[in-house]
């Protein structure tokens, strides 16, 4: 068995796995991650190996502390990727992008990749049929965009997500989930389109925190499973066991 934790920039999110089956996922804030780490250890006992990739605040000797229970694995930029690296900062490239990336190339080969991760930012990342990494785009997430525009003005509240009513927004309040929601929708749909229209033979994973809310609302048919990031971690480490 093997635990899959994921330190994003605002939550953790881990898996239990058992070969490639996913057994259970909890979702928590860093105030509670030793002690809920310690409790998914303490009920699968069978955990053997802990994956780790952090764009967050923790780092591998955060992890040390369980080694009592399993062998602490850290995904860092030296492991084996099964992609060629053409970003031309490769050294600043995020851990999450880079995990995500090395699964959809393994879950699918010969094919153009787009990955987009809608979490605290958005990311595109872009994997070609002869397995070249090429970059994408970061954009703000959705909900960093509420607190930029309550944050950065006098009179905008901060709202919490909602689905717009209509394009127009006809209050404050309507504006604003349409300004966010809308766009963010827009937004997606474009890198697509622009994607399509450039190759032929893809695939387009979804992902990351606002998976669920968003999938149904995209105009193209996409493959959204916002266990994705989590999977390609156990993903990751299989191919470094090789
Ligand atoms: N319980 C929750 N807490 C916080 N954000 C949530 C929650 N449920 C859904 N979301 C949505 O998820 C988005 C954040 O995504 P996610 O949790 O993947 O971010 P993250 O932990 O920072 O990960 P990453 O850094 O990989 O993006 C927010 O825009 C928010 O709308
Ligand atoms: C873009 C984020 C914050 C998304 O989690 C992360 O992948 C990161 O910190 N990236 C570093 C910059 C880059 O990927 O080019
Ligand atoms: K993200």
């Amino acid at each position: 068995m093997l635990l899959a934790i994921d330190v994003g920039n605002t939550r953790i999110k881990s898996a239990v796995f058992e070969e490639d089956s996913l057994i259970e996922r909890f979702d928590y804030f860093n105030s509670d991650f030793f002690e809920k780490t310690e409790f998914v250890l303490n009920k699968y006992q069978k955990i053997e190996f802990i994956v780790v990739a952090s764009v967050g605040k923790l780092e591998k000797n955060d992890f040390l502390k369980f080694e009592n229970h399993a062998k602490v694995f850290f995904v860092t930029r030296d492991l084996n990727f099964p992609f060629r690296n053409l970003y031309k900062s490769p050294t600043t490239l995020g851990i999450d992008r880079m995990v995500l990336s090395c699964g959809a190339t393994l879950k699918y080969p010969n094919t153009n990749r787009l990955i987009i991760d809608a979490g605290t930012c958005i990311t595109y990342d872009f994997v070609d049929e002869n397995n070249n990494y090429l970059g994408g785009a970061i954009s703000p997430g959705i909900r960093l965009r509420y607190e930029a525009l309550h944050n950065y003005t006098a009179k905008l509240p901060l709202l919490k997500k909602q689905n717009p009513e209509n394009i127009i927004g006809n209050s404050t309040q309507e504006s604003i989930h349409s300004g966010i929601v809308n766009a963010v929708v827009f937004e997606i749909d474009g890198y697509i389109d622009y994607f399509k229209s450039q190759n032929a033979n893809f695939i387009i994973i979804f992902t990351g925190g606002d998976t669920d809310f968003l999938a149904v609302r995209l105009k193209n048919t996409i493959f959204a499973n916002s266990n994705f990031l989590l999977e390609s971690l156990s993903q990751t480490f299989q191919y470094n066991q090789k």
